[in-house]
């Protein structure tokens, strides 16, 4: 597990230590971290050109006193500054023959000299700012920013101009190939936009004691243990049961790429629940979206009903979870209706897709209808559907959504499944889980190929049939994203490229074999 924390803790944490070490102590720890992985990356530093970016802060301060080191061993260091610098890293820099330039004044580098260094540069270290930043880059920092050749720039702490605790970026911010941050990871580095701007990011021990972490982000090896293996006294009902409300006449596929994606979430059953109409000659129930799944998968279980048949929808069965809405379509108050009835039910349920806009609509009724439930209930809407969501529920224009999320995405997520009751699930890039009490992961795996159509409709079955296999539905949102997103980053390797989204239930398959196969384990 990864966690992050704000600045505020960081500072608390730094403050701490402060206190007890020798003045600069927690800085030379942070520099040891630096200079080793540009040495990993570098392999030789003796005649290696590097350039430091250096703002006037301990960010600086960083940058330089690793400039110092890497010039005593030999490389060619020129530090460009913004203005005063950290004046003991400075010094120890210019003593270990480095050089400092300053733009701001007009003795400073000219344009052509300051690209000549940069495009020199074997790598440029970005000491700008670290979390002291605020606001938008200030010109000078921002014209550096502009010119670091992202390639071969390394971000220290954070690339300067990505907000610390959101993620947010105003105007032109440091691009890194790699970023290398002290303590904790910020939590702005796995937050869009920033999260673009930081490449793999590595984190170095500083010796901080760190409170419970604002943010979360789960790896392989959390992912591998959380995994619901069957046991030897294991029976398809005990491995959990899952009762999935998916397609329509109008989008039948919807509801198989969510069987395929719940047949390898460790479910032991599945039921399906296809809502069709009357046959016009027989009068029985039938949907399309039934024959589909019973053709493409026939382990699942198919019960036909009629739109919003509540005693139908229960009659299929007593489930673990329930997860209800791909490609649900056509009469939303019959989606309704079978939604109120899986309300009432005492289990674990998913909302997506086609059952979102009924569900705002039963929460614009009842604003407590989730808090009052046992069971949590968990919603996976993309942006569009969340901007719809608190337009119903909580009355926010789309402008409105979008300038909150824009301005600080986990605080609106946050704040929406506190007032809603609801674990959120928001897609994206970088897609978040947040409970309704404020814990919150993010998922750090995925592939721009996973936005084509139908891929949420896996992700739903997957994460359904998680907690129907026992995990707490808001981890096991956080597991699915994860494997979801390895499954996608997979497609190049198993020839299933351009992705499709019928391609990920054997993906997944294949990312669940590595995990639980890995000789590490
Ligand atoms: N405090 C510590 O013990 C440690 C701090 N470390 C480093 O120290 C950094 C924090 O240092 P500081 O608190 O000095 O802060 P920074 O170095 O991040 O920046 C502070 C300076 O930048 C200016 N500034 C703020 N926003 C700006 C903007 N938008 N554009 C241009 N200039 C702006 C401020 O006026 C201030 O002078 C960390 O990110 C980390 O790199 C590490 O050395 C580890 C130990
Ligand atoms: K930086």
């Amino acid at each position: 597990m990864r966690n992050a924390h704000t600045v505020e803790q960081v500072r608390a944490a730094e403050a701490e230590r402060f206190a007890v070490l020798p003045p600069g102590a927690l800085m030379q720890r942070a520099v040891f971290g630096l200079v080793a992985y540009v040495v990993r990356r570098l392999g030789r530093v003796h005649g290696a050109r590097i350039v430091i970016l250096a703002g006037s802060g301990d960010n600086g301060g960083d940058a330089l006193w690793a400039g110092a080191r890497l010039a005593a061993r030999g490389a060619r260091v020129d530090a460009i500054a913004t203005g005063t610098t950290h004046p003991q890293a400075t010094a120890a820099l210019l003593a270990a023959g480095g050089h400092r330039q300053i733009v701001a004044t007009s003795a400073g580098p000219d344009e052509p000299t300051l690209r000549a260094l940069l495009e020199r540069a074997d790598l440029v270290l970005d000491g700008l700012l670290g979390i002291g930043g605020r606001g938008g880059l200030r010109p000078a920092h921002a014209r550096l920013a502009a010119l670091a050749p992202p390639r071969r720039t390394v971000a220290v702490d954070l690339p300067s101009g990505v907000d610390a605790d959101t993620g947010a970026v105003a105007g032109d911010a440091i691009r890194a190939s790699a970023t290398i941050t002290f303590g904790t990871y910020k939590r702005g580095l796995w937050l869009m936009p920033g999260a673009a701007h930081t490449g793999p990011v590595e984190l170095v021990d500083i010796g901080l004691t760190l409170p419970e972490p604002d943010l979360r982000a789960l790896d392989d090896a959390d992912v591998r243990a959380a995994l619901p293996v069957p046991h030897e006294t294991a029976s398809k009902y005990r491995r959990g049961v899952l009762g999935l409300v998916a397609g329509s006449d109008d989008y039948p596929g919807a509801a198989v790429l969510a069987v395929g994606g719940a047949l390898r979430g460790g479910a032991g059953y599945l039921r399906v629940v296809s809502v069709g109409r009357a046959d016009p000659a027989s009068g029985r129930i039938h949907g399309r979206a039934g024959d589909h799944v019973r053709a493409a998968h026939p382990e699942a279980v198919v019960t036909d009903i009629a739109p919003g048949d509540r005693a139908a929808l229960l009659a299929a069965g007593r489930v673990q979870a329930w997860a209800i809405g791909p490609g649900l379509a056509g009469d939303t108050s019959a989606t309704g209706a079978s939604l109120d009835a899986l309300l009432g039910e005492d289990v674990p349920l998913v909302v997506d897709a086609g059952a979102l806009d009924p569900l705002a609509d039963l929460l614009a009724a009842d604003r407590t209808r989730l808090h009052r439930r046992v069971a949590p209930v968990l919603v996976t809407p993309h942006e569009g559907e969340f901007a719809r969501l608190v337009g119903r529920v909580l009355g926010w224009d789309a402008a409105k959504a979008a300038d909150e999320l824009a301005a600080d995405r986990l605080a609106t997520v946050r704040r929406v499944a506190a007032e809603t009751g609801a674990v959120i699930l928001l897609k994206g890039a970088r897609t978040l889980v947040v409970e309704p009490s404020g814990t919150a992961w993010v998922n750090t795996t995925g592939s721009p190929w996973l936005g084509t159509a139908g891929s949420g409709d896996v992700l739903t079955g997957l994460i359904g049939s998680l907690a129907a296999a026992g995990l707490p539905v808001a981890f096991a949102g956080a597991v699915g994203a994860h494997l979801h997103g390895r499954a996608a980053e997979r497609a190049g390797v198993h020839g299933c490229l351009p992705l499709a989204a019928s391609d990920l239930p054997r993906l997944l398959a294949a990312t669940v074999t590595d995990l639980l196969t890995d000789p590490a384990r």
